[in-house]
Parts: structure tokens; sequence; C-alpha cells
């Protein structure tokens, strides 16, 4: 039987994937698994028994990843998953940004009463004029799930699109229109663009990316949107350049003291993701990734360690080693099951920056022995008997 633990309430559908075999638990502290949106874990105690956290999401900022990995917990998240979700509120934002949509609805609620609202609004309206986007000049900043869906439909929606993000990957650049500019220089988003939208992790290298300098090079009335995270935006100089002109809007979806109510200032909730369809794919992604590695010892869309997948066990059992990326470790295994008497059947093992992951199928059965003597090996730092 696994236990896992919910540190922010998880969509049903992914849930119900859990088999018998699995028990929601109240206390992390006896949890194999956690499945997390945003509820921060930095401070959290990690007990010995959680071998898995799945974000059901993107961003990862709120997790412990070194700590995990150095714990041997394997941290999921969910690619893509909520990726439409946020695209559709980026489009919003750009159109609450460029029009005065919330100041119309705000004026017909104030003027419910007048029973000759339909005329008076034909004289009112041009207070709350404003300007299209087709035609305009868009800058995405970082083409992953997101900046690709937003910049592709921004194209769709007639605008002459720019794209950065000079660690684009392979599958990223397949699906990027081929209508988006390649742009290598952030610097020439800052400059040129009308609407600028960021859609970065929050990294030590990208933590306020968008720095007074930045803000300086932009065009007089440029709207910025955040639908990434607050700390990736000096906020206060932002905040100051709205207050001086230079800049129209600033729409965000991570309120904070500095920007609510600050002019210019367009502020949500943090609602990119709160759609029906992101959270049920999101959890029924994490649900999956946690399951394959439970059952199967697979990892699939790590962020602390690397993918790998060897499918089902087919042959007497398995085991998981987590371990430093460092040389000498797979001899030292194959040399332990050896001493053992136990064939390998199969193996893949994989790295990524200071970890490494190997997936091991013997012939015979594991015993608690060969697992201990595994666990004593220098540079180990998690050994499961999966099967
Ligand atoms: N508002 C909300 O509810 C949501 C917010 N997010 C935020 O959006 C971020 C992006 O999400 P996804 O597109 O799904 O992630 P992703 O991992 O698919 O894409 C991120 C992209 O940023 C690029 N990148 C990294 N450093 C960069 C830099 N210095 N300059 C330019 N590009 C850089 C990467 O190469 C990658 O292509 C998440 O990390 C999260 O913080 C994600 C989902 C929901
Ligand atoms: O996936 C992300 O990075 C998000 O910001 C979404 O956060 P949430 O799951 O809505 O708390």
């Amino acid at each position: 039987m696994f236990k896992y633990n919910c540190l922010n309430p998880i969509a049903s559908v992914g849930l119900d994937l859990f088999s018998n075999d699995y028990e929601k638990v109240e206390d992390l502290g006896q949890a194999d698994a956690a499945l997390v949106r945003s509820a921060a874990m930095h401070d959290l105690e990690l007990p010995d028994c959680l071998l898995a956290v799945a974000r059901a999401g993107a961003g990862v900022n709120n997790i412990p990843l070194d700590k995990c990995a150095e714990k041997g917990i394997v941290v999921f998240n969910t690619p893509g998953a909520n990726a439409n979700g946020v695209k559709e509120l980026v489009f919003a934002g750009m159109l609450y940004a460029s029009r005065d949509i919330v100041g119309g609805i705000d004026w017909c609620l104030a003027n419910q009463n007048d029973e000759n609202i339909a005329k008076t609004a034909e004289k009112q309206k041009k207070n709350f004029a404003g300007t299209e986007i087709s035609g305009k000049k868009l800058g995405v900043i970082g083409l992953g799930a997101i900046g690709v869906l937003v910049a592709n439909a921004a194209i769709h929606m007639g605008m002459d699109v720019y794209g950065y993000d000079p660690y684009i990957s392979v599958s990223a650049a397949w699906n990027l229109s081929r209508s988006v500019k390649h742009i290598s220089n952030v610097e020439d988003i800052y400059r040129e663009c009308d609407y600028i939208t960021i859609h970065v992790p929050l990294l030590d290298s990208t933590k306020k990316m968008v720095n007074a300098e930045a803000i300086a090079m932009m065009k007089p009335n440029a709207i910025v949107l955040n639908f990434a995270r607050d700390l990736l935006v000096d906020e206060e100089a932002m905040v100051e350049a709205l207050a001086a002109g230079k800049i129209k809007k600033y729409v965000s979806d991570f309120p904070n003291p500095t920007t609510v109510g600050a002019k210019g200032c367009i502020v949500t909730p943090h609602l990119g993701a709160s759609t029906a369809e992101s959270e049920d794919n999101c959890a029924i992604m994490a649900v999956r990734e946690i399951r394959d590695y439970m059952e199967n010892g697979n990892i699939v869309h790590s962020v602390n360690f690397p993918d790998c997948s060897m499918g089902a066990c087919t042959t007497a059992g398995r085991i998981g080693i987590l371990h430093r990326n460092v040389s000498g470790m797979i001899s030292q295994y194959s040399t332990t099951l050896g001493d053992a008497g136990m064939n390998i059947a199969g193996m893949t093992n994989k790295s990524k920056g200071d970890y490494a992951y190997v997936l091991i199928d013997v012939d015979s059965p594991v015993t608690d022995e060969v697992i201990q003597k595994l666990e004593n090996i220098e540079g180990v730092l998690k050994v499961r008997k999966v099967k």
C-alpha cells in the first residue's frame, strides 16, 4: 500500500486514477508521495519515507529541488498541462490593458438605475475607448509550453511577433509558427515591442531579469504582461515607470503590496492555471507520473533527476538507485549484484547535472541484504526495491 498526501487541493479526476493500492493521508510525515500546486515547501520537514513530489503545474520555485535530490526525493512537474489556460488569460490581459473594459463595465453597473442608459452609454463610451492588438508588435520572452502557444495565437490575431529564448527546446521550436521572428538579443524586444510578455521559469538567473535598465529601454506606452512570477520583474522600478507615464500598463497574475492598487497595474490573483481543464490535465499527469515511479521505478518529467524508463518489470526483480553523478558507480553496483549471485537482465542509467539514476532488472528476487549493500556505497542517495 502506498500513501500519498495532497498539500493543495488536487482535481479528483486525477486522484481517481490512484488504484486501491493507494491511500490518501492527511500527514505529509507518513506519505510516500506528495502532490502540490503552489504551496511553499521550502520550510517543510521532509520525512524519510517521502519518495516523490509531483507539482501539478509548471513552476517549481515553491519546492526545494536540491534538498529533495539530496534526500533521494524525485520531484516531477506536468509540462504543458496548464499552458492553454495561461495562454488564454494572457490574451485577456492584453485586451484589458488595451481598452478600458473594466472602466466600461463599472460605468454600466454605476448607471444601472438609469432608464436611459442605452442613450447615455452612446455619449459616454468615448471615455472607455482603446486600441487594437492587431498590427502591434508583441515580444514573447521564453518560448516553452506557454510562450509558444501565446506567440502562435498572437500571429493569428494579426500581431507582429518577436520571440526570444536562447534555450528553446527542439520540440518547442518545431511547434513555433514560422511567422514568429527569431530574436537573439532580448534588448531588441525591449526596444521594439508594444507588448512584452514573459514566460520563463523563476531561477537565480532570471530573477529581476526585467529590471530598471530593461524598462528604460522600452517604448513609451509599452504594455508588459507577467503571467510567470512576480520576482522576474523589478516591480518597484515598474511601478515608478507606470507613475511616470513611461509604461502604459503592467498586467500581473501575482498580487503583492507593490503592485495591487498602483497606477497602471492590472492584477489578477494567480488565475493562469485556474481552469477546470488545466486543473484536470495537471492532476491526471501528476498522478500518472507518481504511479509510474512508485510501481515501476520509471522517472518521467522530473525536474531534479533524469528521466529514465524501462516500462514494466518482467523479470524477477527491479532495483532503482538514485545517486550522485560521479564515476565508478555502475561498476560498484554490478560487482555488488555479481557477488550476491544475481544476474543483471537489463539496466538503464541516466544523468542530469549533479544527479543520476539507474534502473536494474535482475533475474532473481531482490534481497534486503543486497539493498543494504547498495545503500552503503558512497554517492548513493536512495535505493528502492521496486519489485
Ligand atoms: N500564472 C500561472 O498560473 C502560471 C504560471 N506559470 C509560470 O510560467 C512559467 C513558464 O511556464 P511553461 O511555459 O509551462 O514552462 P516551460 O519550461 O515549458 O518554458 C519555459 C521556457 O523559458 C525558457 N527560458 C529559461 N530561461 C530563459 C531566459 N533567461 N530567457 C528566455 N527564455 C528562457 C526555457 O528555455 C523554456 O523554453 C513557469 O515556470 C511558471 O513560473 C506556469 C503555469 C501557470
Ligand atoms: O503551474 C504553475 O507554475 C502555476 O503558477 C500554476 O499555479 P497553481 O497550480 O494554479 O497554484
